[in-house]
Parts: C-alpha cells; structure tokens; sequence
C-alpha cells in the first residue's frame, strides 16, 4: 500500500507541476555536477602549485603561484554556482510542491462533502481536518524532498563511484566495501520509519479529534465546570502523541549514526590502504586526498538518500490516510438513467419503508405514507421515535435498507440527487448556519437568489426584527455554527433560508422550537404563506403548528422499530389545498400503515 498510495494520492495533482519539478531536478543534477568538480582544484594545488609535479599538457608553463590563485577562484566559483543552483532547485520545487498541496486539499475537500453521512459520523470531522492539513503537508514535503533530492542524490552517489573507480579503481574498490552494508541497513530503517509514522499519524488525527470536539463544545465544559474532564480527555491523546512522537524521532535519528560510522570505516580503510600506497611510492599524495574527499563526498547524498528514504515512509504513511478518503466510494448512488422532476408540487410516499443507522438497531419498520401534492402533512410521535430521521430519508440523506421514498411517483434513487436536492427546502432541527454573513446565510437557500429576495425572506421568517439590532444589519457576521445568535434567532435564519428556496418541498423540523409564543405566530404564519403552493411535512412537538396540517400522522414505537399508526384530519385550523386531488381528504382518514 505504501509506494502505490503515494503514487495514487500524488500522481494527478504532480502531473500539472510536472514541467516544474523536472526543471528543479534537472537544476539539481546540475549543483551535484559541480559539487562532483569540487575536489579538483585541491588536487591541482597539492600536485602541481606544492609538489611541483609536472601540469596536464593543456596547462603547461603555467607558473605554480598561478595555479594556486586559479585553483582558490575555482573553489569559490563552484561554490557560488552551486549555491545559487541549490536555491533555484528547491525553490522551484516548493513553489510547484505548494500549487500540488492546494489541489490536493481542493480533491480531497470536495470528494469528502459528497460521501454519505454514514462516512461522515463514522470519520470524526477533526480526523478529516488533520487529513486535509497536516497529512497532506507532509506529502508536499516528501515532493520537494524527491523532486530535489532522489535524482540528484543518485547521480552523485553514481558520479562518485564511477570518478573513483576512474582515479585508483583498487583503492576506490576499498572505499566502497562498506556500500552493499549500508544498502540493507537502509531498507530496514524504512520499514521501521514507517510502522512508526502510522501510529503517530493515527495518534495525531485522534487529538485533532478531540481537541475539535472539546473546542466546540467549550460552553459546556465552561458551564458545567468541567475543566478537570476536558484537560484529562485532552491529555490523554496529548501523552499518547508525546510518546508516538518521540518513538518516531527515535527511530529517525538512531540511523544517523550507524550510517556515519559506516562511511567513516571506509574513509578509514582508504586512508590506511592509501597511506602505505603513498609509502610505497605506488601512489601520488594529491590522488589520495582526492579518493578521500569523494569517499567523504558520498556521506552527502548517502545521508540525504537516507533523509529521503524517511521523508517517504513518513508521507506514504500519510498517504495511506488520504488515499482511504479519496478511494471511498460510500456516497449517494446516482441513478444510470435519472428521471425528470417536475416543476409543479409534488408527491411524497414511503412505501413499507424499513431503516436503521445501524445493522441490527431497526428504527423504523415498514412506515407507509402518502402527502399529497400541496398537502401539509404534520408528523407527530414520541421523542426519538423517527421523524426526523423520515425527513433525511426523503432528502435521501440516507438510503433507505428496504421499501421505497417515493417523490412525485419516482424512487427517489432514480430521481438525480441534485435534482432532488434541489426540488426540496429543508429547516433541520438544530439550524445548520456558516461562519458567514446573516444574508449569506439566506442566501445558502437558492442557489439565484437576489438581495431583494434575501431581504424578502428575512421580512417573512421574522429575520427583521433582530437583524436591525446587529452590527451590520443584514451583512452581520454570525459566527462559527451562527453562535452569535440566540437559538430561536438561529431558527429564524434556518426558516428565512426555506422561505426563499424555490423548491417545491418543504421538510421542516421542530420549526417552531426555542421560539416564544408570539415569535412562534408569526413564524407559523410565514410558514402557513411559502407552505400554499408546497407539499409540506412538519416534525413538530407544537400544537399551533399541527394545526397548521391538512392532517396529523403519528409515528409510534413498535417493537422492531417505529411505524405510522394513525392519520388524522384536521377540521379546525387546516385548509384545504388546491393541489389536493379530489377525494383526498376521505383518504387521509384512513389508516396509513397496516401493522
Ligand atoms: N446519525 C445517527 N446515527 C445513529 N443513530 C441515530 C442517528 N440519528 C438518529 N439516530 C437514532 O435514530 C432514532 C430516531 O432518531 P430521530 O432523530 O429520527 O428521532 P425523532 O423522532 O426526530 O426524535 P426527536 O423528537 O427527539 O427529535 C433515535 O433512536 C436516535 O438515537
């Protein structure tokens, strides 16, 4: 799993930097190339400028004092060069690392929002926000540190043994014996980073985990003065990542240094072998140095090879994490060939429709219902019982385990999701608002919404008469999750946001919740106005509300889940509707669910 995460995680968003990455490695090919040139000048001076050996034929009758300013200018030459070349490298490659690190966070971002809600109460969003984020920055740094650092570390590594084995192959051959020691060793430091970088990651993600849930939920512990349970739950996972981390970095640095004493030996082994060579005669002084400087010219990329190496299993281990969000496929099925919705209101059945979050924990069994075009249908039934849970099976937030959702006659598996989406107006029970403006927050409700129709909607749900009170009116910013309102403000919003949807459905839970009496009048009211040309179900505990309903349709708990039980039609407050087909009230007596 590990390369091939990498590979199926980074290979898209690479693919459009890959102009980029190529020039900063071949940059970086180009500063080893240099650096490979280093030791000659120090060659050329000892040899030549101090041992008075004769010059190589091009550079014959160059005087000695020449030599030695010729070699001092090409020592600082090949290091400005290469300096500027190292800087071009791995600026290039940062700057494409980051626009890969954006797309990515984009891909991920976006796959995330469509997979099913099952997904989302099964990966703790703090979890995801860790992959999003850190996961996907230790990614960037395993690019840059490839794309700078793999090839131009092999070449130097090759360009160092084939220069030695050129100058003296016998004593570049005993430089060398170490290499095959180190290559072994390598790959089990590897293996060792990675198994350890899996569980830091996991034990990061989980703090991430908690740290957001705590964070959210910080009136609670302030209320309940529960500072004892937050800071022990927080250090916890904070001493689980402590201790993850710290056997990481354990793991990393214990290599460096096996690995240097490795190059050392060999450093060791020329400078004895060389030595009695030069005793001997059999070897001149300045191709000894030379041999030594590149023996000592390997620890560079050997080490940056083995930087890389833990860089990779670090990001694979990473990569495994984000590979699981990109390759899940739980979302909401798209039918192969959708059916058209129509524009008029429509129908809503469930069909002996059985449910449950859970396997094994039905919560509810074979529930019939039938709302009737332009009917507002009030549903009522114990807390817990199901309610809300029918409303997200309409909006097919959930698929249902057996029978059928029925929009306008269609399996709603067979209509278009956004169609479906978009056919329905949705107030949820706890009033889901952005970390935006009030208007924006309106706004969310249609995807062509006008300021007039923004400002519309916040006359009819009653939004005006605390929206003049705050800074910036209607462009009042309102807070992560809209906590600078009050709960029945917050309703409000969540009303103003159905209000001005064109969507022919409306799905309302608990509308009236947190509202006082007069806020719940008028609100019912504004209801009873966008409900007319809707077809309209209402969760409701409020009795003013049911008696909004054309009928009443209770859910009762059974024992192997809930179901409908009795409908009743309402002669008091309800209207009839125009879109209700004829007979229609005679059928909304009639038992819905036969048990
Ligand atoms: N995301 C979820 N995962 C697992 N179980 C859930 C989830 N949401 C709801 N449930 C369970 O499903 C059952 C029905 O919940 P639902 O919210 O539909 O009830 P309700 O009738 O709307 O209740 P209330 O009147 O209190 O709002 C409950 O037992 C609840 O514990």
């Amino acid at each position: 799993m590990s390369t091939s995460s990498l590979r199926r995680v980074l290979a898209a968003p690479a693919r459009a930097e890959s102009a980029a990455l190529t020039a900063s490695g071949v940059l970086s090919v180009l500063r080893v190339g240099l650096e490979l040139a280093r030791p000659w000048p120090l060659a050329l001076a000892v040899d030549h400028a101090l041992d008075g050996r004769p010059l190589p034929a091009g550079l014959a009758g160059v005087p000695p004092v020449d030599v030695l300013f010729a070699a001092g200018l090409a020592t600082v030459a090949v290091s400005a060069v290469a300096g500027w070349l190292d800087m071009a490298s791995t600026r290039g490659a940062e700057r494409a690392a980051e626009r890969v690190g954006a797309q990515l966070r984009r891909e991920v971002f976006a796959h995330s929002m469509g997979l099913s809600l099952r997904w989302h109460s099964r990966v703790r969003s703090g979890e995801l926000v860790s992959r999003i984020t850190s996961d996907v920055g230790r990614l960037l740094d395993a690019l840059v540190a490839a794309a700078v650092g793999l090839v131009p570390d092999l070449v130097a590594v090759v360009g160092v043994l084939v220069v030695l084995l050129q100058v003296a192959p016998g004593l570049g051959a005993v430089g060398l014996v170490v290499v095959p020691v180190l290559a072994v060793l390598s790959v089990r430091q590897r293996r060792l980073v990675r198994s350890s970088q899996v569980h830091a990651r996991a034990v990061s993600g989980a703090l991430t985990s908690t740290v957001t849930d705590l964070v959210r939920n910080v009136a609670a512990v302030q209320a309940f003065g529960r500072h004892d349970l937050a800071r022990a739950d927080f250090e916890t996972r904070n001493r689980a990542l402590e201790a993850a981390g710290v056997r990481a970095v354990d793991v990393e640095t214990g290599w460096t240094p096996r690995s240097d004493v490795l190059l050392a030996v060999g450093s060791g082994l020329v400078l004895v072998v060389g030595g009695l060579q030069v005793r001997a005669g059999l070897q001149s002084t300045g191709t000894l140095l030379v041999v030594l400087a590149y023996v000592r010219e390997l620890y560079r990329p050997v080490r940056g090879l083995t930087r890389l190496s833990a860089v990779l299993a670090k990001a694979s281990a990473s990569a495994d994490r984000v590979a699981e969000v990109l390759d899940s496929e739980e979302r909401v099925p798209e039918p192969a060939v959708p059916t058209s919705l129509r524009a008029a209101p429509g129908t809503i059945s469930l069909r002996d429709v059985s449910f449950g979050y859970d396997p094994g924990r039905p919560v509810l069994a074979h529930v019939d219902l039938e709302v009737a075009a332009g009917e507002t249908v009030c549903l009522l039934g114990p807390s817990g019982v199901g309610k809300s849970t029918v409303l997200q099976l309409v909006l097919r937030l959930y698929d249902v385990d057996a029978g059928a959702v029925l929009v306008d006659g269609v399996d709603v598996r067979d209509h278009r999701v956004q169609d479906l989406r978009d056919a329905i107006a949705y107030v949820p029970q706890d009033p889901w608002l952005l970390d935006g403006t009030l208007a924006q927050n309106v706004a969310f409700g249609s995807r062509r919404g006008t300021r007039a129709e923004v400002l519309q909607a916040c006359r009819d749900a009653l939004v005006d008469e605390f929206a003049h009170q705050l800074p910036g009116g209607h462009d009042a910013v309102l807070g992560e999750g809209g906590n600078r309102l009050s709960g029945g403000q917050r309703r409000r919003v969540a009303l103003a946001r159905a209000a001005m949807s064109p969507a022919r459905l409306l799905l309302l839970d608990e509308p009236t919740a947190s509202l006082d009496a007069r806020a719940a009048a008028g609100v019912v009211a504004a209801i009873r106005a966008t409900a007319r040309h809707r077809t309209t179900v209402i969760v409701t505990h409020d009795p003013v509300l049911a008696d909004l309903a054309d009928r009443t349709v209770h859910l009762v708990a059974g024992p192997h889940g809930a179901r409908t039980a009795t409908t009743h039609l309402r002669t008091g407050g309800g209207e009839h509707h125009e879109g209700l087909p004829p007979g229609h009230q005679g059928a909304a007596e009639q038992a819905l669910a036969q048990p």
